[in-house]
């Protein structure tokens, strides 16, 4: 019998990468997703193409799917996951909050099941999986679940309006701690099990994120549209090697990859986000700026870990107040950044709650100096 896995988030990395590879792997891969528009077209349609660009590009069709409203549909969904082999999802570390109710009432309606169910939080974020399960254990107890945090890696830019095709980068890295397993890990292609996620999860976030949003903020602020056009101006790209400079200092310390393989690492990420293929802009790289400046994400994450080992970011906080300045009405986390910073409220009340440092960290000072400035215009 055909394994089934049910994927939370029918977005671009939900359809171009990670139902793609489980499609592989030989599951029917069972969408969930709250947008009537693409729930309805994946019902409609019975395939769609995942078109790779750049070196060795491949195109992959996606077949032998459903696809469920979870806004409408919950009990459908619940009626999955009961009996599901693996459960995914792709809709943003924010989002594993309004999910974790219908995965905890799947969990509940498997109680009869041996089968441990096998939960992959793919998000940007640390801990993923960790944050996914603590909300499904406010809902239920979840000891038939087994939670594994992973690191996903794709660039999967905004994708043209009206199509289920993905156009996708061909580079891609899938990594997930096999650790919560006890030896029986899910069969999924293109995974790579690892005994210690934080390296690669690090590494991943402090680097290609961290590059990538810095980039971003530093371009929209010049008033540029794509993260290529960023890079191309020799003043910027510098900030942003410099940044990466400050996020290496700390890979290269407390992970002990090497200082060359760092830069390999650096200098493929700037080859890969500046794609002559994949046009990316500025705002789709920068969006949720609330969420990239919280406290373990990819800018205070590193230059706090910098402070406590008595390093220096500036170039971290320059980006900081970059981001700070990240003014786009349409994306909600944005509008919701600039509200706070005309509230008039004090720099130091801002710095704790946007950031979540508390006062007595090292790098909480510094951080105050950049709201301020960003307050003063
Ligand atoms: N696009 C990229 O290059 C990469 C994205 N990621 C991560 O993957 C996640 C998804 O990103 P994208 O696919 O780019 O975003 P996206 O916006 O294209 O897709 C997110 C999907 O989640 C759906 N969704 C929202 N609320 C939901 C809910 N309550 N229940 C079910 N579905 C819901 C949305 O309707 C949307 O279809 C994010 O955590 C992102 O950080 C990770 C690596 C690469
Ligand atoms: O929602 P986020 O964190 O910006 O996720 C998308 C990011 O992930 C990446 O694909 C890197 O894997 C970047 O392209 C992009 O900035």
């Amino acid at each position: 019998m055909a394994k089934t896995a049910v994927h939370f988030g029918a977005g671009n990395i939900g359809r171009g990468f990670v139902a793609q590879f489980l499609h592989a792997s030989g599951y029917e891969v069972v969408f969930a997703d709250v947008s009537e528009e693409l729930i309805g077209a994946l019902q409609r349609q019975p395939s769609y193409q995942v078109r790779e660009v750049g070196e060795d590009a491949k195109t992959h069709v996606v077949d032998g799917y459903r696809a469920i409203n979870s806004g409408t549909d919950e009990a459908d969904v619940v009626a999955e996951i009961a009996k599901a082999d693996l459960v995914t999802t792709a809709v943003g570390a924010r989002i594993l909050a309004a999910v974790a109710p219908v995965i905890a009432n799947g969990l509940q309606a498997r109680s009869g099941s041996a089968d441990r169910l096998a939960v992959l939080a793919c998000e940007n974020a640390i801990g993923g999986s960790d944050m996914l399960a603590d909300e499904v254990r406010t809902h239920a107890s979840a000891g038939n679940a087994v939670f594994a945090n992973c690191a996903i890696d794709r660039i999967v830019p905004e994708q043209a309006a009206g199509t289920l095709d993905v156009t996708i980068e061909s580079f891609f890295e899938w990594v997930v701690d096999r650790t919560p397993f006890d030896g029986n890990v899910p069969d999924i292609v293109g995974v790579t099990w690892v005994d210690d996620l934080t390296p690669f999860i690090e590494r991943k976030l402090f680097t290609v994120n961290t590059g990538h949003a810095a980039t971003a903020y530093s371009g929209a602020e010049r008033g540029l549209e794509t993260i290529r056009e960023a890079l191309a101006e020799p003043e910027l790209e510098a900030e942003v090697r410099a940044v990466l400079g400050e996020t290496k200092q700390l890979l290269v310390e407390k992970h002990g990859f090497s200082a060359e393989e760092q830069q390999a690492y650096i200098e493929k990420t700037l080859n890969r986000v500046s794609d002559p293929n994949l046009r990316d802009t500025c705002e789709r790289v920068g969006r949720g700026p609330l969420r990239k400046l919280s406290r373990h994400e990819r800018f205070i994450g590193p230059a706090a870990q910098l402070a406590e080992r008595g390093h220096a970011a500036e170039h971290l906080l320059a980006a900081v107040g970059a981001a700070l300045a990240f003014d786009v009405p349409e994306d909600a986390e944005s509008a919701q950044l600039q509200k706070l910073l005309s509230s008039g409220r004090p720099a130091a009340d801002l710095t704790a709650e946007i950031t979540g440092l508390g006062a007595d960290h090292p790098l909480f000072p510094s951080v105050v100096e950049v709201f301020e400035r960003r307050l003063a215009g």
